[in-house]
């Protein structure tokens, strides 16, 4: 892929429903590795992107975790969904294009592709975090372009507690593809349980964590 820097060591594809904490964890995970050592991309970075752009939308809003993207959603799944037929990687192709900056969040105005591709060589970032995978096609993407590196996360959490941070059962979205093309099929690598009363998250993480810091020293070896 010639948009892309270098390989990351690791890649953790992350899954689940809508306000599982998907983000939440992924940031996270960001927190306490520091963003020189990973980045997270967002699938719908350049898919909200480009619909906001095409009807006039507040993107910041559009990537934020509040109500305003619901309004749109069902939309936006038609609508990305009409490129992926075409093209099922087109997503994670834009989102992995030119990943090696220490913060890629997809948001506007935070992201540094740009300035990162003028000066690969500063490049370090060890793991990259994908936040929000939604169908077999997004896991398998990922599982061909980085086979050795790909682990799979499933971030769980209660219907009730998904209600508390403003989920509410929507049709024609709770029951499609985007929130259930991961339900069945798949045996995922590590699986978080994002719930108040489950072991802490530092403690559910420290594994993955772990991992990271392998894969940080496999690299530094690699590269002496
Ligand atoms: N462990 C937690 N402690 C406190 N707040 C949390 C926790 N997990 C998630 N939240 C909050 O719940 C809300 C939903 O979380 P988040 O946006 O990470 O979910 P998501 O799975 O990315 O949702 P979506 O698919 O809608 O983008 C956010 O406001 C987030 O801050
Ligand atoms: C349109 C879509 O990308 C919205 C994702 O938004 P979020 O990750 O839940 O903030 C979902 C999809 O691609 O099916």
């Amino acid at each position: 892929m010639e948009d892309r820097v270098s390989e990351p060591s690791l890649v953790l594809v992350f899954s689940g429903k809508r306000k599982s904490g998907k983000d939440y964890v992924t940031e996270l995970i960001q927190q306490r590795l520091g963003p020189d050592v990973c980045c997270i991309l967002r699938l719908s970075g350049p898919l909200k992107e480009q619909y906001a752009q095409e009807h006039g939308l507040d993107l910041d809003q559009l990537m934020g975790p509040g109500p305003y993207k619901e309004q749109y959603r069902a939309d936006m799944i038609h609508w990305g969904e009409s490129r992926r037929r075409q093209d099922p990687g087109f997503f994670c192709r834009l989102a992995s294009r030119g990943a090696c900056q220490p913060v890629w969040v997809g948001e506007r105005g935070s992201c540094c592709c740009d300035v990162i591709l003028q000066t690969a060589e500063l490049c370090s970032v060890i793991g990259q975090l994908v936040s929000d995978a939604r169908r077999l096609s997004d896991l398998q993407w990922f599982q061909a372009e980085f086979p050795q590196q790909t682990q799979s996360v499933r971030v769980q959490s209660s219907e009730k507690t998904r209600s508390q941070r403003g989920w509410s059962f929507t049709a024609g979205v709770d029951d499609a593809e985007s929130e259930c093309g991961l339900d069945n099929g798949v045996e995922f690598d590590w699986i978080v349980i994002n719930e108040a009363d489950a072991p802490s998250l530092d403690e559910q993480l420290r594994p993955i964590l772990q991992l990271t810091e392998e894969a940080a020293s496999t690299s530094s070896v690699n590269q002496s």
